[in-house]
């Protein structure tokens, strides 16, 4: 049965809406409303390219005749997500000639919709971003919330601006093509929001787990909208992240040191926190928070979506620890990490002991 559309609305000096269903990427109609002027750029990788670039193109064009429309790709993949490929990207940009009322498409990954909404949050200070998330990680996270950026070899998203999207297009018909481990990636930014605010949300997803690695339409169609729902509420309420939006970085601060370490080509993303929200757990044991059999069942659910929990052998923990003292949430303090209360409870925890973390890295 083909599944309705859903619609999420994130609120704020810049309202938008999260648009989901299948085969939105042929909606000409949709995705011309999307448009301020006369110029549209879409941005892909050479994987999503060859798949939905030309569809994408066709639809904008015939719904707005004498569109001007450019298009750009990068090689796929997080070691893409540089400060070179930003300059290639506002090049190529530039040599398309978009005027300041053009419209930047980002379609396909996090990594495409980081970068492209960057490009889009530098060129001429700012023009719009329409995000057309291709993977289950982008369209329960990333093109939500504007969180632009690249990452240094120092470390991820260092830098990037906040540039909410114009709109979020999800077409669920394009997972139909998402490799496994993909999938599973994605899985795991879904089971971070369980963890910190939702408990109900880990009980359905321990229920729903056989469905949703069999990419059941309507299963995931649940585990999107849900998702998206709670990080619009999320960043609505904290647009720059000066309070609770920094619950979303639960296992991220051990996952991105280990991204990081790896040179952006080890671990992909949502496997990275999978790996960091169980270290996290951890770590809140140490400091008397979480329960052990809170830890396991979230290891445990984790594991049943085919994600690492434990970090991959022989990464230095100086290095690791080096990563994390230029971690964004880091001040003058010291490190800060998100804790765990258990499921559901999740806060910013100041002043954590730099040998409380040594002990979960080297435990
Ligand atoms: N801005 C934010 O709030 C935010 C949130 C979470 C993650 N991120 C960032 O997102 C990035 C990870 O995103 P990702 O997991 O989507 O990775 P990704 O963009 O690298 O995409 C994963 C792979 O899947 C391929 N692919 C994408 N869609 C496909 C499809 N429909 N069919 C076939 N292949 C497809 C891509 O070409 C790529 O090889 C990281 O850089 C992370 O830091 C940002
Ligand atoms: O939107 C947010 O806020 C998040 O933290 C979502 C994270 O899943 C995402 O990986 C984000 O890019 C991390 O941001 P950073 O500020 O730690 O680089
Ligand atoms: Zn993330």
């Amino acid at each position: 049965m083909t599944q309705p559309r859903r619609e999420v609305a994130v609120g704020g000096d810049r309202a938008y809406t999260i648009t989901i269903g299948p085969g939105l990427l042929d909606d000409g109609a949709l995705l011309a409303a999307t448009l301020r002027g006369g110029d549209a750029f879409v941005v892909s990788d050479d994987a999503v390219a060859p798949l939905y670039l030309q569809r994408v193109l066709d639809a904008l064009r015939a719904a707005r005749p004498g569109l001007r429309v450019g298009h750009w790709t990068l090689p796929a993949g997080e070691a893409s997500k540089t400060l070179a490929r930003f300059g290639e990207a506002i090049d190529a940009i530039a040599r398309a000639g978009a005027r300041r009322d053009a419209t930047v498409y980002a379609l396909g990954g996090g990594v495409v919709g980081d970068l492209a909404g960057f490009a889009a949050a530098a060129w001429m200070r700012g023009v719009d971003c329409v995000q057309l998330p291709t993977t289950l990680l982008a369209m329960v996270d990333s093109s939500v919330g504007g969180k632009t950026a690249v990452d240094l070899p120092q470390g991820k998203n260092l830098v990037g601006a906040f540039h909410p999207p114009r709109a979020v297009l999800a077409d669920t018909a394009t997972l139909r093509t998402l490799p496994a481990r993909e999938l599973r990636a994605g899985l795991a930014e879904v089971v971070k929001y369980g963890a910190i605010i939702d408990a109900a949300f880990l009980d359905w997803l321990d229920a729903n787990a056989a469905a949703l690695l069999a990419m059941d339409d309507g299963a995931l169609a649940e585990a999107i909208a849900r998702s998206c729902a709670h990080k619009a509420a999320i960043v609505e309420r904290d647009p720059f992240e000066h309070g609770e939006r920094a619950l979303l970085n639960f296992g991220h601060t051990f996952g991105h040191a280990i991204e990081t370490e790896q040179g952006y080509g080890g671990l992909i993303h949502g496997e990275a926190v999978a790996v960091g929200m169980v270290q996290a757990a951890r770590l809140s044991e140490r400091l008397g928070l979480a329960g052990a059999a809170d830890t396991a069942r979230l290891r445990g659910l984790l594991q049943r979506f085919g994600l690492p929990v434990d970090p991959p052998a022989g990464l230095d923990t100086g290095a690791l620890l080096g990563h994390m003292r230029l971690d964004k949430k880091a001040q003058a303090g010291g490190l800060r990490f998100i804790v765990w209360d258990g499921p559901g409870r999740a806060r910013v925890q100041a002043d954590v002991p730099e040998d409380a973390v040594r002990a979960v890295l080297e435990a």
